[in-house]
């Protein structure tokens, strides 16, 4: 079980003049500093998947980021099975897969080279890493390039490559953030089904995304982040039931919720 409970960061403003017009706007930004993530706060039960949904800027990744030890939080706890996370980083990193949409691959490696190096990094033995390889290369159809260098991949074999990297520890618990984002109908597929498999194994996910079809497919739990703060936190069911099914209607209708709903639900 994962539990976040009260995460809070703000961003001390460098220059203001690079915020954006709608950052200009926002009630987060306070003085010489921006609250991106205010209050958020969910749970995610083994096997689970959940759905992290929110606008443009509303703090989703800055709460994975948190989630997944690459940021300290200002307040907040994460507990892993009863883990704390922040207080054990180095334990927590073991137990946690994490897809950034921010760190490259080295370009000089090839695919396999990428994700053995991380199992390396782990101290797992060369012949499991590369067994787990062949396994991954199965499941996210990566044989056609996995032995090409990086430096020359397509956004979906980046996005494979990187996925396969995150999870060659075998992780307890794995966060995406945004994992379809950029790839074409058939390795979105592949990705989708590659979650599936992590649900079926018992692995809770955890993804963020802008695409309601993925979450309907795959999600037993739907979190809505609005400016830096929960405003829906409960089972797909409960989300869909919102707006009669209709996802779209469903999530709009979050946006005008009060935080404090969020508490209120399961
Ligand atoms: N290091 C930082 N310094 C200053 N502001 C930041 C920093 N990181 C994030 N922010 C701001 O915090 C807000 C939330 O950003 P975040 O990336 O978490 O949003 P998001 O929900 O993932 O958005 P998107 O859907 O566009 O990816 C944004 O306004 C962003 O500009």
């Amino acid at each position: 079980m994962i539990n976040i409970s009260g995460l809070a960061k703000r961003f001390a403003v460098e220059n203001p003049k690079k915020l954006s017009e709608q950052e200009k706007k926002d009630p987060r930004l306070k003085g010489r500093f921006f609250n991106s993530v205010k209050d958020v706060s969910f749970t995610c039960g083994q096997g689970e998947v959940l759905g992290l949904l929110g606008p443009n800027g509303a703090g989703k990744t800055t709460t994975l980021r948190i989630l997944s030890t690459a940021l300290t939080p200002d307040k907040g706890s994460v507990l892993i099975n009863g883990e704390d996370v922040l207080a054990n980083p180095l334990i927590a990193r073991k137990k946690i897969g994490f897809l950034s949409s921010s760190t490259g691959l080295y370009g000089r490696l090839t695919g396999r080279e990428n994700i053995a190096y991380f199992g390396q990094l782990h101290g797992i033995d060369k012949q499991i890493i590369a067994d787990r390889i062949d396994e991954m290369a199965d499941l996210l159809d990566m044989h056609s390039f996995l032995d090409r260098r990086a430096e020359n991949f397509s956004s979906g074999m980046k996005q494979k490559t990187s996925i396969a990297r995150a999870v060659i520890h075998e992780p307890s618990l794995v966060v995406l953030d945004e994992p379809t984002t950029g790839l074409d109908i058939m390795a979105t597929g592949t990705v989708m089904d590659f979650i599936h498999r992590l649900k079926a194994k018992g692995t809770p996910v955890i993804f963020s995304t802008h695409h309601l079809d993925e979450v309907q497919l795959l999600c037993d739990r739907v979190t809505v982040i609005n400016q830096g703060e929960t405003v829906f936190n409960d089972t797909l069911a409960n989300f869909s039931a919102l707006s009669d099914g209709q996802m779209h209607k469903s999530f709009m209708k979050t946006l005008s919720m009060e935080t404090g709903v969020a508490q209120k639900c399961g």
